[in-house]
């Protein structure tokens, strides 16, 4: 590819860690200045879109938009459309659409590829980009597309290294704890109830003992695929909190979904049938505690985000520890927070 102007910076800002979004708007501007890309369309992995309106505005990938990945990979990005009509893009070939000029034109899908810049979760997914009928790419323009995704792909790829956890894929500690203050913050903003839930395996260090270190890492692993494939949406959260223990957090999109998909976690793992010598009977088993929290309009007014966090990390922890104390191999539901300051009673 021909060195540009967007490479040269992009190439600089890749030495500085990036965020997901950062490096979303990046990729577009390296695949754009390579192409003339009009239109491009993210769709996140294992996540079903937001149903389009009939006539989606143009959305510009501008500094003040990248905070937010989440919201950023549920929309279709008009980089030089003035606005396109889509019912449901996923999947599209074609669409009619505004141009920058203002004339009415198909646009239609003209390449896709695969980002996968993040194992867990944000920018894991299908890039599509589409183009006007009058800007048809040619097979040189094409390559040279490719080219910048694929290059794109590989530097975010590196950068991802130091957000997740290099045993299971999962978020690190870290990174995980700013994700959860800044999910809490947008539960706060919009009302919406959230869920967060602590994962301990069951007498691991007797696995560890009894069958090496090895093979307490593979139950480490499978415990973080089988939360991936449950908390596999954009916007969960899969963290790896410390040696055996994952915290998963999530907005609470259908009533009891913070309960369900627990369920669905532990029976996946009864499945598994991975065995532990001194495990209930004879295979692992994990115990957990979650926690519901409903946002109300005062919430907005204490801001202090981290404490609130806190606080509802350290309910879902006590949930968490009753049902060890009950026989494990279970999870406890902590008493619903009103207020996370207030730190009364889960257990
Ligand atoms: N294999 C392996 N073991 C780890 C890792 N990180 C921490 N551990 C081990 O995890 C074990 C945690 O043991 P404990 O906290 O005593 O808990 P437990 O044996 O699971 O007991 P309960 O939680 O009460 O059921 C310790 O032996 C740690 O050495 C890791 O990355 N790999």
């Amino acid at each position: 590819m021909k060195p540009n102007p967007t490479t040269v910076t992009a190439q600089q800002s890749a030495q500085q860690p990036m965020s997901a979004s950062e490096s979303m708007g990046w990729l577009l501007g390296l695949v754009r200045a390579a192409c003339d890309v009009e239109v491009a369309h993210f769709e996140p992995r294992g996540h079903a879109l937001r149903p389009q309106t009939d006539t989606q505005p143009g959305l510009m990938l501008e500094p003040a938009d990248r905070d937010d990945i989440r919201e950023l990979s549920e929309l279709t990005l008009a980089l030089n459309a003035q606005s396109f009509q889509a019912p449901s893009i996923r999947g599209a070939r074609q669409f009619r659409g505004t141009t920058a000029a203002g004339r009415s034109r198909r646009f239609r899908h003209f390449s896709s590829w695969r980002v996968d810049v993040d194992g867990n979760r944000e920018l894991s997914g299908q890039l599509c980009l589409y183009s006007s009928a009058s800007r048809l790419l040619t097979p040189d323009q094409t390559r040279q597309a490719r080219h910048a995704a694929q290059l794109a792909a590989s530097w975010l790829g590196t950068m991802s290294d130091a957000t997740t956890d290099d045993l299971t894929d999962t978020l690190e500690r870290g990174h995980g704890a700013e994700l959860l203050e800044k999910d809490l913050a947008r539960s706060i903003r919009t009302l919406k109830p959230f869920v967060i839930a602590m994962i301990d395996l069951d007498h691991f260090k007797q696995l560890n003992d009894s069958s090496g270190h090895h093979t307490g890492d593979e139950a480490l692993q499978l415990t973080a695929r089988l939360l991936r494939e449950v908390y596999k949406r954009a916007s969960d959260g899969v963290v790896r909190w410390g040696g055996e223990e994952f915290l998963v957090f999530h907005p609470e999109t259908q009533p009891n979904e913070g309960t369900e998909r627990l369920e669905s976690f532990m029976l996946k793992l009864a499945q598994a049938k991975f065995a532990h010598p001194h495990g209930i009977d004879g295979r692992l088993t994990a115990s957990a505690g979650v926690v519901r929290f409903q946002p109300s309009p005062q919430d907005f007014r204490s801001g202090d985000m981290k404490a609130k966090a806190e606080t509802l990390v350290r309910q879902a922890d006590q949930a968490m520890y009753r049902a060890k104390r009950d026989g494990r191999n279970r999870f406890c539901v902590g008493s619903t927070l009103e207020r996370p300051e207030t730190t009364n009673a889960s257990t």
